[in-house]
């Protein structure tokens, strides 16, 4: 795949819109997303580890905001049980039909379905692992509960959610702090503040983070009885769940 290097807020947007999953930012995707998300390949690569692990025979994985494809591929490679399906979910037309491109380039004997669709919309079943790869971050809360307890009903014993988020924090000297050196990392990665405020503006009605205790709590509520983060850098992390 080609790598376009993200510059769509470099120069100043008049009137700055909410954010979109757009044409546009499908393209730069993979960029953006290395550039703004610390630890991203880690947990892309570790995701690859979990389903090496909890994977089962003849059963369902699902890749709930699937965007371009990349923890649905880092499943794939890993998984070493027969007869498993990956049902990859975005509802971005332009990251669907992306990603459908991408995974029909890596040949493997796992199918991978790629559908356009709300993920609070599918019905999911016999699932032995469920991927929200920075996804759920974009749903109301109160589709958050319903969509976490639809995956619970759907996972079958021993299956694992992973879960990751970018976090918020109660303690605000903690928060300020992680927050300011998610800035610093995207400095590092060659952001300038100019395009670091102006995606801040278009994600803020659209993006609402949750404190580590908020998921905890929702994924106790939906069943889960067994709940950690398994990696954190900053205000990003995942979680596991596990039925
Ligand atoms: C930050 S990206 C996810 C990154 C991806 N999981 C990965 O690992 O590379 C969020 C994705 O969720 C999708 N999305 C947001 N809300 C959604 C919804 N209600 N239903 C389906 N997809 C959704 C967006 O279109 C976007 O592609
Ligand atoms: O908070 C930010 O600055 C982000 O860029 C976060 C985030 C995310 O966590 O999904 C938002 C949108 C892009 O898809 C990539 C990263």
């Amino acid at each position: 795949m080609d790598i376009k290097k993200d510059q769509l807020f470099i120069t100043p947007i008049e009137k700055l819109g909410d954010w979109t999953f757009d044409e546009k930012v499908a393209e730069v995707f993979p960029d953006m997303v290395q550039r703004s998300v610390p630890g991203y390949s880690n947990i892309i690569s570790m995701i690859g580890m979990l389903a090496e692990r909890f994977v089962q025979a003849n059963s369902m994985i699902y890749d709930l905001g699937c965007s371009l494809g990349a923890a649905t591929l880092s499943i794939r490679r890993n998984v070493n049980q027969e007869n498993c399906h990956i049902i990859a979910v975005d509802n971005s037309q332009p990251m669907v039909e992306r990603c459908k491109r991408h995974i029909e380039s890596y040949k493997s004997s796992t199918p991978v379905d790629v559908i356009c669709d709300d993920i609070c919309h599918i019905n999911m079943q016999n699932a032995s692992m469920v991927v929200l790869n920075f996804t759920l971050q974009f749903l109301t809360p109160e589709n958050r509960q319903r969509v976490l307890n639809n995956i619970y009903n759907a996972l079958k014993p021993n299956g694992i959610l992973v879960l990751s988020e970018k976090f918020s924090f109660s303690d605000t000297c903690i928060d300020e702090l992680l927050f300011n050196m998610h800035h610093d990392f995207k400095r590092a990665n060659g952001y300038s503040e100019l395009e670091i405020s102006q995606k801040r503006n278009m994600l803020e009605n659209v993006m609402l983070t949750d404190t580590i205790e908020t998921h905890k709590q929702r994924l106790s509520k939906a069943g889960f009885k067994h709940i950690d983060t398994w990696f954190q850098c900053f205000n990003f992390g995942s979680i596991i769940a596990i039925k």
